[in-house]
């Protein structure tokens, strides 16, 4: 049985990685120029721990990393990537291969459903960087993340346990859950300010202000849809102080997920998803989501024409929602 990781950046390059060195069979799924530097020196990866190089082995593709009988399969490209991505994995893993979403939103595990039978979702409490070609950071220490899980649409099963009981090995917090969708909602709410970060930065109260308008929006929307969400004070307590991130040595700059996009100028960023699916959310449910949907299409903008973080002063996006 081997682990495919699939999208080995930030996340899955420091699982891999981290999975390689607890003993397990890993094969990376790489591109670019990340793909050629893990291919000739091997992946970096860096945290407030040290750094040291992992000889994980590396595919430019799922035909070329071959999935086998057995195989788990664990996505981790940003969510924009993962239809493509189903697409070329479709053509060489059976149906029945179990498919891990350690993805943000609540998008994946439902594109993958459609084509693969055993599909989980993972709530990813996990903060990573992909920092150049061929370099990873965790952020956190000793504990690099909380990765919970669960059969999707619901359920555990004895996937769901192993898979748990492997990241455990590896270093990572991991519970079998049967609800683990409540928990992915509500880690979607935290990460509509994904984009905020993105074009205005952190350091000022008008971005705390549009980040608290989009939560509350989606919070409403989330009600009128019907959808259940853990709610906030659970999510906390799982949480508690497990995640540390002291700072070290080569730190690429902070931020989550989507700063990286921008950082990393990939062309893309993964709002549609996130502020994207409170927005269809609420055109299906006929309730209204302008933040949401204002600041979905700036992100989208911005990643396309490959604008630096933070450019954007929160003030006006506060100006844009008053009017
Ligand atoms: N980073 C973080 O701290 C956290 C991230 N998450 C979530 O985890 C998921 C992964 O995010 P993250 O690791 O940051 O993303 P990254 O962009 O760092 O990594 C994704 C990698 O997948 C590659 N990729 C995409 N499609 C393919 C493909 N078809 N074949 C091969 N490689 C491919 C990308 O290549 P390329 O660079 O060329 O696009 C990139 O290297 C997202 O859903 C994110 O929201 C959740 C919690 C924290
Ligand atoms: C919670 C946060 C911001 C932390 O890494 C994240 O989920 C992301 O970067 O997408």
């Amino acid at each position: 049985m081997a682990f495919v990781i699939y999208g080995a950046g930030a996340i899955g390059g420091v699982l891999g990685a981290r999975l390689h060195t607890a003993g397990f069979d890993v094969r990376l799924i790489a591109r670019g120029a990340h793909l050629s530097a893990i291919r000739s020196g091997g992946l970096r990866v860096e945290s407030p721990e040290g750094a040291t190089t992992v000889p994980v082995p590396v595919y430019g593709s799922p035909a070329e990393a071959g999935v086998e009988p057995g195989d788990v399969v664990v996505l981790t490209m940003k969510s924009q990537d993962t239809p493509a991505a189903l697409e070329a994995l479709r053509a060489v893993a059976e149906p029945s291969t179990p498919v891990v979403c350690v993805q943000n939103g609540v998008a994946n595990e439902r594109l993958a459903l459609r084509l693969f039978s055993h599909v989980y979702g993972v709530c990813v409490m996990f903060p990573a960087a992909h920092v150049q070609a061929g370099v990873v950071q965790a952020r956190s220490a000793p504990v690099p993340g909380i990765l919970d899980l669960g059969r999707y649409p619901g359920g555990v099963d004895d996937v769901a346990r192993s898979v748990a009981a492997d990241l455990a090995k590896a270093g990572f917090l991991s519970e079998p859950r049967e609800d683990i969708m409540r928990w992915k909602y509500r880690k979607l709410v935290m990460n509509l300010g994904n984009a905020v970060t993105a074009l205005c930065g952190t350091g000022d109260g008008d971005a705390a202000r549009v980040v608290e308008l989009l939560r509350a929006e989606g919070e409403a929307v989330l009600a009128a849809a019907g959808a259940d969400v853990v709610d906030e004070e659970t999510d906390l307590a799982r949480r508690g102080d497990i995640l540390r991130m002291p700072a070290f040595e080569g730190q690429a700059p902070g931020g989550g997920s989507s700063v990286q996009s921008l950082l990393r100028g990939t062309g893309s960023i993964e709002a549609d998803y996130l502020n994207g699916e409170i927005v269809l959310l609420a055109r299906l449910h006929g309730v209204p989501a302008p933040a949401n949907d204002l600041v979905r299409q700036l992100a989208v903008v911005a990643a396309r024409e490959r604008v630096a973080p933070g450019s954007v002063p929160a003030s006006e996006l506060l100006a844009r929602l008053a009017a």
